[in-house]
């Protein structure tokens, strides 16, 4: 467990990012991109393998240089300042550790490279050790540590310096699943008692959501949606946000004269999630496995037939693959279904997201569930 020490809470400061360009070589890989994060803030930046997540960070960190565009930490023009003068502290998915020096030394190493007095190195890696709960095993080998414990050196070496940005790339990816969700919980509560300034990379939207004040989700280097959790989670602005966010069944639908109509099913399009609008004409509408129902549903619904494909164990439900018509789609149900039942399911009318067809290729089944599988 993280301690409760007398460290105290210093406001991290704001960050200005605006018309930022980024890139390797003749690519621009972040094109264009503005975002003000308040001081104290936890942002997450969310988005699929190679968005430029990491690109931006490192950028912030000073690692990628600004190609065009501004980054300004504090007021202050940031965009040509090298790294070591940012005052930024960056923990990496690897920890970036030195495994045959002890605790103490790691923790210390940020300090020893900017000179400060041996007395206050001693004192600090006492606090910060303190700080993650490794107070008693400051002389232990990095290399002697489990996975969990690692991590709250790699912490304690990035908070050690007094940063007022704290950039985190992935930094619980290589945990296991019961020990991410318990640092989860400690890095947000030590954020938030030190007042730290955070941009978390990462591509687990649970991680993101439980984590992070406003969640920015990235769509090849641009920001597709930025928001709270509860936002980006009920009101997906775009089709790619609500496929990111979980709403992996799809159906190509019609709206007429304010009627829904889709597969075998209509429903008037009143109560319906529509950021963009709602079209008349081709449109789609995506929802969640979870907030279907096979069965009837309480209040305004779009009701479907159809019959079971298949069905597998979740744990806190059976997800069943479900074809309406030449469609194929993803419902939970708490008892199992045999293949090949008939059956009637109810999309409650405030689950489903609602846009004007687009041209882009359509979902596969295979992306559908992928999709619609929660992080267990
Ligand atoms: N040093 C580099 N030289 C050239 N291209 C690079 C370099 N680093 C990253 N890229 C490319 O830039 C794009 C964005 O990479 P980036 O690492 O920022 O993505 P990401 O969203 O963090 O991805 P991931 O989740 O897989 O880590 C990718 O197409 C990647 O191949």
């Amino acid at each position: 467990m993280i301690q409760k020490t007398e460290a105290q809470p210093h406001l991290g400061r704001s960050i200005s990012l605006s018309d930022l360009h980024l890139g390797y070589g003749g690519r621009d890989v972040i094109a264009g991109l503005s975002l003000e994060v308040r001081a104290g803030e936890f942002i997450a930046l969310l988005g699929q393998s190679g968005c430029g997540k990491t690109t931006i960070l490192r950028a912030l960190a000073g690692f990628v240089p600004v190609r065009a565009g501004r980054i300004s930490v504090g007021g202050t023009d940031m965009s040509r300042t090298p790294p070591e003068a940012r005052g930024m502290a960056m923990m990496f998915q690897s920890y970036a550790l030195w495994p045959h020096m002890s605790v103490a030394q790691n923790i210390a190493y940020g300090l020893k490279l900017r000179r400060r007095p041996r007395a206050e190195i001693r004192a600090r890696v006492a606090e910060m050790a303190a700080l993650v709960g490794l107070g008693d095993l400051t002389a232990r080998k990095v290399q002697d540590l489990s996975g969990g414990q690692r991590q709250r050196v790699a912490l304690a070496r990035a908070l050690a310096i007094d940063p007022p940005v704290l950039l985190l790339d992935e930094p619980l990816s290589n945990l296991d699943a019961g020990i991410r969700a318990t640092m989860r919980h400690e890095i947000r509560a030590l954020q938030q008692r030190l007042g730290l300034t955070t941009i978390l990379v990462t591509h687990d939207r649970e991680e993101a959501m439980s984590m992070a004040d406003r969640v920015v989700i990235l769509e090849q280097g641009r920001i597709a949606q930025a928001g709270t959790p509860e936002e980006i989670y009920h009101q997906p602005a775009s089709p790619y946000v609500a496929r990111f966010m979980g709403l992996g069944n799809r159906l190509e639908a019609r709206v007429e004269q304010g009627l829904l109509r889709t597969g075998n099913g209509t429903l008037p399009t009143g109560g319906l999630h529509a950021p963009q609008g709602t079209p008349e004409g081709p449109a789609e509408i995506l929802f969640r496995a979870e907030s279907a129902r096979l069965g009837p549903a309480p209040g305004p619904a779009l009701a479907l037939s159809g019959q079971v494909v298949s069905a597998f164990y979740l744990g806190s439900a059976y997800r069943h693959e479900i074809a309406v018509g030449d469609d194929r789609i993803l419902v939970d149900a708490p008892q199992r279904h045999q293949a090949g039942t008939p059956v009637g399911l109810h999309v409650p009318a405030t689950a489903l997201s609602l846009f004007p067809a687009r041209s882009q290729t359509s979902v596969t089944g295979q992306e559908a569930a992928m999709a619609a599988i929660p992080t267990l």
